[in-house]
C-alpha cells in the first residue's frame, strides 16, 4: 500500500492516446492503428494506446466474428507466432517494435479456450521490445437498459475477466488497465493506485446517452479520487448515416488533480498528447493528503488481499 507522497511515477513520461474510426476491414484497421502509432511515435510518444475494440466493428453481433485466439507463452516464447492465426497480435507486437513504444493496444475480441463463452474483451499491452507484458480481460461487461434510449448486453456473448491489471513499464512506474465499462466501479481504480500505479489507462467506447454526461465526469472523479493520471481513449464517433453503434469519442487524459489535459473531437479521429510528470502526483498528494487519511478502522480498504497481476499467466 502506498502511503508516501513519493511519486509512483519516476520520471516525465509522454502518452498519447489515438482516436481511430474502425470499420468492417479487419486488415484497414489494423493499418490504420499501425500509421497512427507510427505518428504518435515520431511526436515523442512513450507509451501509446488505442481504442476498445479498434480491430473490429464494436458490437455483441461482431465479436464472435472478429475474435481471435492470443498465441500461449510457449509460442511467444519460441518466436513462432504465425501472422495468419494472430493477425491482429502480429500486426500489435509490430507496431510496438517499429515504433519503439509501450503500446497498450485498446482491445480486441479474444477467442479463448475457457467456458462459458469463450469469448474475452480483451486488452494486451507490449514493451517496445515487442513482448507481450500485461494481459486485462474486460472484468465488469457493459449490461446496460435504459428504455427508449439503449439496451446492451455484452454478457450475451462475452465472458468477464477476473483479475485486475497492473502492468510495470520501466522505467517509469506502473500503470492499471481496464476497458470501458469497468471505469464505473471506483474499487478498481482504487485497486491499481493503491498497488502503486501512476495512470489508469483505459481504452473505451462509451456510447451518446451516457457518453456526454458520464465519460469526462468518471475520467475526473476516478484522476481525483486516486491522484493518478487517467487516460481514457475511444473511437471515434462515426457519421448519423453509418449503420451500428457510435462511440462518444472525446478521448482524454486527466491530471491528478482531475484536470483534462487533452482532449479529441469525438466525431473526428486524432491524437491526444500529454505529458506526464512526476511532481504532478507528488504535489497533488501533499497538498490535498488523502492517501494518508483514509480511514481504515471504519471502512475496510479495498485493495487489501488482492494480488497485483500483469495478466499474462492467462494465456498458459
Ligand atoms: N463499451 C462499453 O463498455 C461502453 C460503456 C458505456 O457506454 C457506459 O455508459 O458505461
Amino acid at each position: 500500500m502506498s502511503t508516501t507522497t513519493k511519486s509512483p511515477l519516476s520520471r516525465p513520461v509522454k502518452i498519447a492516446c489515438i482516436q481511430l474510426l474502425s470499420g468492417k476491414d479487419k486488415p484497414k484497421n489494423l493499418l490504420l492503428a499501425r500509421e497512427k502509432v507510427l505518428e504518435a511515435a515520431q511526436n515523442k510518444a512513450d507509451i501509446v494506446v488505442l481504442p476498445e475494440c479498434f480491430n473490429s466493428p464494436y458490437g455483441c453481433e461482431w465479436f464472435d466474428q472478429y475474435a481471435e485466439p492470443i498465441p500461449p507463452n510457449s509460442e511467444r516464447e519460441a518466436g513462432v507466432v504465425d501472422e495468419q492465426k494472430y493477425p491482429s497480435f502480429f500486426a500489435m507486437r509490430k507496431m510496438a517494435i517499429d515504433a519503439k513504444v509501450y503500446l497498450v493496444a485498446g482491445s480486441i475480441p479474444e477467442r479463448s479456450k475457457s467456458p462459458p463463452k469463450y469469448l474475452y474483451n480483451t486488452s494486451l499491452t507490449f514493451n517496445p521490445q515487442g513482448s507481450l507484458i500485461g494481459v486485462h480481460r474486460k472484468i465488469h461487461l457493459f449490461d446496460i437498459d435504459i428504455p427508449g434510449k439503449i439496451k446492451f448486453t455484452e454478457s450475451d456473448v462475452l465472458s468477464p475477466g477476473h483479475t485486475p491489471t497492473v502492468i510495470n513499464l520501466p522505467p517509469y512506474g506502473s500503470i492499471g488497465v481496464q476497458i470501458c465499462y469497468d471505469i464505473r466501479f471506483p474499487e478498481l481504480s482504487a485497486i491499481y493506485a493503491r498497488k502503486g500505479a501512476f495512470a489508469v489507462v483505459a481504452p473505451g467506447a462509451f456510447n451518446l446517452t451516457t457518453g456526454p454526461l458520464h465519460w469526462e465526469l468518471l475520467a475526473r472523479g476516478r484522476a481525483t479520487d486516486n491522484q493518478v493520471y487517467v487516460a481514457m481513449c475511444s473511437p471515434a464517433r462515426s457519421a448519423d448515416d453509418v449503420e451500428g453503434y457510435k462511440a462518444w469519442g472525446e478521448s482524454m487524459v486527466v491530471d491528478p488533480m482531475g484536470k483534462v489535459l487533452g482532449k479529441a473531437d469525438g466525431g473526428k479521429e486524432g491524437v491526444v498528447y500529454a505529458e506526464l510528470k512526476p511532481e504532478a502526483i507528488e504535489n497533488t498528494r501533499a497538498g490535498i493528503p488523502v492517501t494518508m487519511q483514509r480511514r481504515w478502522d471504519v471502512y475496510p480498504d479495498v485493495s487489501a488481499g488482492v494480488e497485483r497481476g500483469d495478466g499474462l499467466d492467462l494465456l498458459e
